[in-house]
């Protein structure tokens, strides 16, 4: 180089996207601090709006006051793999994004099209300010907020092994109820009609049921590396 700096890698945008505990955020969490990428956990931000939607008293089954309300709250995502964080209005709501009432409404609220032209306008703009690259996660990441993405990845896992991974989460749950709700919030995310779950045609499709989580990782990190190097 001609000042003798050390070359810098290209920014790298990495799309993770699958169903409900396949093990996204887990794996694009640490990916991202390994490379030394910002993270993003898009589901943190539709929780956050559905909290508000929530806390305001909005009658989210209710798509006209979901949409008519949804420019309202301020929601601001820190991106730091190590510490990533999420904010409605200036309020920390990692917590209270993750109750039992707004995993059951999520879906609902993130189902209304004025929901999902914010949010991902929001995730647009995080994306293409992130100085090193970026490890999205969601579920329509890499079919419609990042279609040119560098590298996309569909992550799966049998239903059974991620129930089993939640009810490692939530200590004395029945393994069958949390089957169930995961089963039903996958088909409401894959069943709506904008931007739904689905898998980009040209995304690499990882099966992680039989995997533990230190090999997604490395199969991942070994993907993006291969990307970097333009194999
Ligand atoms: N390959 C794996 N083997 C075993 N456990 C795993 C594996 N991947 C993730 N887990 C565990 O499964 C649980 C769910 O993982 P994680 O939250 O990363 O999934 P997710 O796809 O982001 O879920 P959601 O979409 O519901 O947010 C966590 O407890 C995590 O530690
Ligand atoms: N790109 C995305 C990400 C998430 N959602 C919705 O948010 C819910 C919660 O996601 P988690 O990853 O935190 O479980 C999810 O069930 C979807 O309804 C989305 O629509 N698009």
């Amino acid at each position: 180089m001609e000042n003798g700096a050390a070359p810098t890698a290209p920014a790298v945008i990495v799309a993770i996207d699958g169903p409900s505990g396949t093990g996204k955020s887990s794996t694009s969490k640490a990916v991202a601090a390994q490379l030394g990428l910002s993270y993003l956990d898009t589901g943190a931000q539709y929780r956050a709006i559905t909290w508000w939607m929530v806390t305001n008293g909005i009658d989210i089954d209710d798509p006209h006051a979901v949409a008519a309300a949804a420019g309202k709250p301020e929601i601001v995502s820190g991106t730091d793999p190590a510490r990533p964080t999420i904010t409605v209005d200036g309020v920390d709501v990692a917590g209270p994004i993750r109750t039992q009432e707004v995993t059951s409404k999520v879906s609902a609220v993130s189902a209304v099209p004025e929901v999902r032209s914010r949010i991902t306008e929001l995730q647009r703009s995080i994306a293409a300010s992130a100085p090193a690259g970026i490890v999205v996660e969601g579920r329509d990441i890499g079919t419609t907020v990042l279609p040119d993405a560098d590298l996309k990845i569909f992550l799966t896992a049998s239903a059974e092994a991620r129930a089993a991974r939640r009810n490692g989460e939530l200590k004395g749950a029945d393994v069958n109820a949390t089957r169930e709700a995961l089963i039903k919030r996958d088909a409401a995310d894959s069943s709506r009609k904008t931007s739904p779950l689905a898998k980009a045609d040209d995304a690499v499709e990882v099966d992680t049921t039989d995997l533990t989580l230190p090999q997604v990782i490395e199969c991942v990190v070994t993907l993006v590396e291969e990307k970097r190097a333009g194999k």
